[in-house]
């Protein structure tokens, strides 16, 4: 799914109205009724709803809203900002629930009332129509929303907060639920904004997204429509060799365990065969713990010290347990020197990587890198201020090096060569935990290997990590899950989206 701008959204609001003949007062009803289906499933009807709302169409969804809660039996004292005119639609939303109950004007700070507790909140301030810093009576409004224990509710986006670039002055909404409206608004993946959305939900207001055909958007959301599309059927007449072969280079002493949990996830995701190359004294461990998997052992015991005969893998990952030792970085950059076919690079790598940035040059084209927020920076050789210049580094540095960039994180955001920026819609925070980001390399080299383009092997891999979190955290718990039940959830993603 694309991620359009609040401008493109709009143009996209036009479409559909042309498209189905109907009035924009028709469509903020359609809003307010996806707004009101998930609220009346999420909450009570015993407490109060304070419900405020601004003069724009955000506004005016608001006092949609307050009608029909309303007439659903809740309880609700809606207040209206009336600092200027308007929007025509706000204003025939405010007649219609004036007929209904008292609507409490705001014109300046002294109408503000004393916030109770015990009440829920309703913020329809401002939407997507931000386009200034917040101030006066808006800022005294949000101020006092912010200043209570009150669970809050944000419609569409919270107010104060710009739906596509972050914002710098203080006055936005801090809400525990943002419903919005259709699609995800860039703002809701950076992490800096999770104070401001909270927890965030779309509800369908039904635009006609094919009137999004030709808009041109850098940003999109792999959802399960995105991958049931990209998922390749296993064909009847296989056998091991169309899957895939995978080499990885992986371990250490006392971090073996890295090494296993990728082979196991190669396996566990379809490849036809991994050979694992790990040092000598991590043998038995991984012989033990995946029997299905060939060693190729090298010959020191500690590190990886020699790079194997790289000929005949369909794909090599290197980087998981590996250590950064000198030796081993001798193996990284004869690696990135012999391959021609992109490699996935994690962990241990990216930081000898950083420590060798002339060896960059050296990294086959669309390789696949994974960094955590921590390797990205030391990669980049600097410290991000925020989430917004964190992901502008990775687009500068993917576009760059031209290699996809695996932000990982939260909405994981894979980035393209191109720029373009896929943000993954899967995963919980269960997945931060030991183990888990090499859970995520076996994956992604697994799908490279079985013949899927390095992008769709990226975000294929991310997805699948995070639904296979999703599922283990339904039965092992969040924060009782690890990174071996990762893996052995993993069959939970083929159920649901194999052909
Ligand atoms: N798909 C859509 O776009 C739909 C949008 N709807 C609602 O419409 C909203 C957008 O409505 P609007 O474009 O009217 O805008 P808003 O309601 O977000 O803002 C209203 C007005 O406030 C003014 N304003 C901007 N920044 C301000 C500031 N810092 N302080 C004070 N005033 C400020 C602007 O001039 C704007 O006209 C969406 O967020 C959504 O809630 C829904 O009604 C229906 C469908
Ligand atoms: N809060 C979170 N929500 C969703 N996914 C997360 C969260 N925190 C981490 N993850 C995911 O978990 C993995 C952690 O990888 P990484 O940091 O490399 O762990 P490790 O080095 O321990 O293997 C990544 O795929 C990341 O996207
Ligand atoms: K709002």
């Amino acid at each position: 799914m694309k991620i359009l701008t609040a401008a493109q959204i709009h143009q996209l609001d036009l479409y559909t109205q042309e498209a189905e003949h109907i009035t924009s007062l028709a469509l903020m009803e359609r809003a307010a009724e996806a707004f009101v289906g998930w609220f009346t499933k999420h909450t009570s009807l015993q407490k109060e709803i304070w419900v405020f709302c601004g003069r724009g169409n955000n506004g005016g969804d608001g006092l949609a809203i307050a009608c029909l809660l309303i007439n659903r039996g809740y309880k609700v004292k809606p207040f209206i900002v009336k600092s200027g005119p308007l929007t025509s639609d706000c204003a025939a939303n405010l007649s219609r629930l004036e007929k209904m109950v008292a609507v409490t004007s705001i014109v300046t700070e002294e109408d503000l009332v004393k916030i109770p507790a015990n009440i829920l909140i309703i913020d329809a301030l401002l939407g997507s129509g931000l386009n200034r810093e917040v101030t006066g009576v808006y800022a005294a409004i949000i101020d006092k929303i912010n200043a209570t224990e009150n669970k809050v509710y944000a419609v569409d986006v919270p107010s104060g907060l710009y739906s596509d670039y972050p914002a710098k002055h203080a006055a936005i909404i801090t809400a525990d639920h943002t419903i919005t409206f259709q699609m995800p608004k860039l703002m809701l993946f950076l992490s800096d904004h999770e104070a401001f959305t909270g927890a965030w939900h779309i509800v369908d207001i039904g635009l006609k997204m094919e009137g999004a055909a030709d808009i041109v958007s850098d940003y999109s959301y792999t959802d399960a429509a995105v991958i049931h599309k990209m998922i390749r059927k296993r064909p009847v007449f296989s056998h091991k060799g169309t899957f895939g072969k995978v080499l990885l280079i992986a371990g250490s002493k006392g971090m073996m365990g890295a090494a296993t949990l990728a082979a196991k996830s190669i396996l566990r995701t379809g490849a036809g065969l991994v050979c694992v190359h790990i040092p000598g004294s991590g043998v038995d461990i991984v012989q033990t713990l995946i029997p299905e998997a060939i060693l190729s052992i090298d010959p020191n015991k500690e590190v990886v010290t020699v790079l194997p005969d790289i000929d005949g893998y369909s794909a090599i990952g290197i980087g998981v347990g590996l250590g950064e030792h000198p030796y081993t970085a001798d193996v990284l950059e004869e690696l990135l020197v012999s391959s021609v076919d992109p490699l996935v690079i994690d962990a241990s790598a990216l930081n000898i990587l950083a420590s060798n940035p002339h060896w960059i040059t050296h990294i086959p084209p669309n390789s696949i890198l994974t960094p955590h927020p921590r390797e990205l920076e030391r990669l980049a050789g600097m410290k991000f201020q925020n989430s917004w210049e964190r992901l502008h580094k990775a687009i500068e540095m993917a576009k760059k090096m031209q290699v996809i960039i695996v932000l990982k994180g939260a909405y994981t955001a894979v980035v393209m060569p191109t720029g373009v920026v896929h943000f993954n819609s899967t995963g919980n925070s269960g997945l931060a935990t030991a183990g888990s980001g090499d859970v995520l390399t076996g994956i992604i080299t697994s799908f490279l290997a079985q013949g899927y383009s390095p992008a769709d092997a990226a975000r294929l891999g991310v997805f699948a990590h995070g639904y296979a979190g999703d599922a283990a955290a339904e039965v092992k718990s969040k924060a009782g899950m690890i990174a071996s039940d990762i893996t052995e959830y993993l069959p939970m993603f083929f159920l649901d989206f194999e052909e």
